[in-house]
């Protein structure tokens, strides 16, 4: 049971079903595995207070960037990435995801020792070790532009996603568009996006995630991308715009909503402030996401929880919750087999605790 303010309410109930479509490899590094990096790096001196953002602590969207420099200082050649994606595919798991889209960017063959393309085969190599161990999810890969490095990267990257898309048997589904979002423009990496989405591969774009992006969000909105990551600043209340709205609801386009991720990098003030509700009360296909388990300490239950105690959802209103997230997968093959599994395993009564 899960106290929540003024009502007891369980969502163990979930934790059979859950999909987590917006996770990143390597914000997702629970503390364990960080005490194993550590032990096989003593010289770099980095202490757990380097990696994560605990309870109650606050920092700024600058803040949390350090943060995943100091784990990629960690995280640098192929073992650790092999190790970090298996530990991370495993924790996932036990969580009860059931449906996981990892995403992850290839770096720079001088910082890893490794070439990008070696990389993301190491990622592959992960899920397929964890499919062969018999670990109880399913796993796709979205391969990551970081916006910072501009357009020439971005391109070469889309060329790679869209290999490893024709070569891994629907493993490689799509692109994620993520990094600083203070930093660059999209502009830039439109015909990048473009190709990838013309090759086939899906789209997630990290967009309005800081104010003041209505130009950049309204080019890539109309691209348009298959999912949205955070979109924290494109409804009018926050200074986005109604036409951003109007165009990410003709188009239908789903948002990755995060809240601790928002709170803790304090691009939102509070949960109860958290964007999410403009969009729920729309009706607007939202998903439940932790962007980053390990910097921001949390899991996809404790993301599920929250939005019920903030928001007073029912029990079946988390139900309806997840299941939708089915239909924003990026794995057609699949989304029969999970609303299957959803049918099987959805209780004949809810707990009324409104
Ligand atoms: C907090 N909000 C966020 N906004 C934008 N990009 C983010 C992010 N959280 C993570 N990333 C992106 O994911 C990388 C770490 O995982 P990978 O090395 O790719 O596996 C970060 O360097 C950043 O580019
Ligand atoms: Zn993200």
């Amino acid at each position: 049971m899960f106290y929540c303010g003024y009502r007891y309410f369980c969502t163990c109930f979930l934790q059979r079903l859950h999909k987590e479509l917006h996770a990143h490899l390597n914000g997702s590094v629970s503390f364990s595995t960080i005490k194993k990096l550590v032990a096989r790096k003593p010289h770099l001196n980095i202490e757990h207070g380097m990696t994560a953002i605990r309870s109650g602590q606050r920092r700024t969207l600058d803040e949390c960037f350090q943060v995943f420099k100091v784990i990629h200082q960690l995280v640098d050649t192929e073992e650790d990435i092999l190790m970090v994606a298996k530990d991370v595919i495993r924790e996932f798991a036990a969580d009860g995801v059931k449906y996981l889209e990892l995403r992850s960017t290839p770096r720079k063959e001088k910082t890893t020792g490794m070439t990008k393309r070696r990389y993301v085969e190491t990622v592959i190599e992960a899920i397929r070790q964890c499919k062969n161990e018999g670990v109880d999810i399913e796993v796709r890969f979205l391969v990551a532009v970081d916006r910072r490095n501009g357009a020439e990267v971005a391109m070469e990257t889309v060329k790679l996603a869209e290999d490893f898309m024709l070569s891994t048997d629907g493993l490689v589904v799509g692109l994620d568009l993520s990094g600083d979002p203070t930093v660059g423009h999209g502009r830039d990496l439109l015909p990048a996006l473009q190709k990838a989405k013309n090759c086939g591969l899906k789209l997630s774009l990290h967009l309005s995630e800081v104010p003041s992006q209505a130009d950049e969000s309204e080019l890539l909105l109309n691209i348009p991308p298959d999912r949205i990551g955070h979109g924290t600043y494109l409804h009018p209340e926050v200074g986005g715009s109604q036409s951003l709205v109007d165009t990410v609801r003709k188009h239908n386009t789903p948002l990755e909503l995060c809240l601790t991720s928002n709170v803790k990098g304090q691009t939102v003030s509070s949960y109860s402030q958290h964007h999410f509700l403009y969009w729920y009360q729309m009706g607007h296909p939202s998903v439940i996401c932790t962007d980053d388990k390990g910097v921001f300490c949390t899991d996809l239950s404790q993301e599920y929880q929250l939005a019920a105690s903030t928001f007073n959802l029912s029990q079946e209103d988390m139900w309806t919750l997840s299941q939708k997230a089915i239909d924003c997968t990026f794995a057609p093959d699949l989304k029969q087999q999970l609303h299957q599994k959803w049918l099987e395993l959805r209780p004949t009564h809810f707990v009324l605790v409104k």
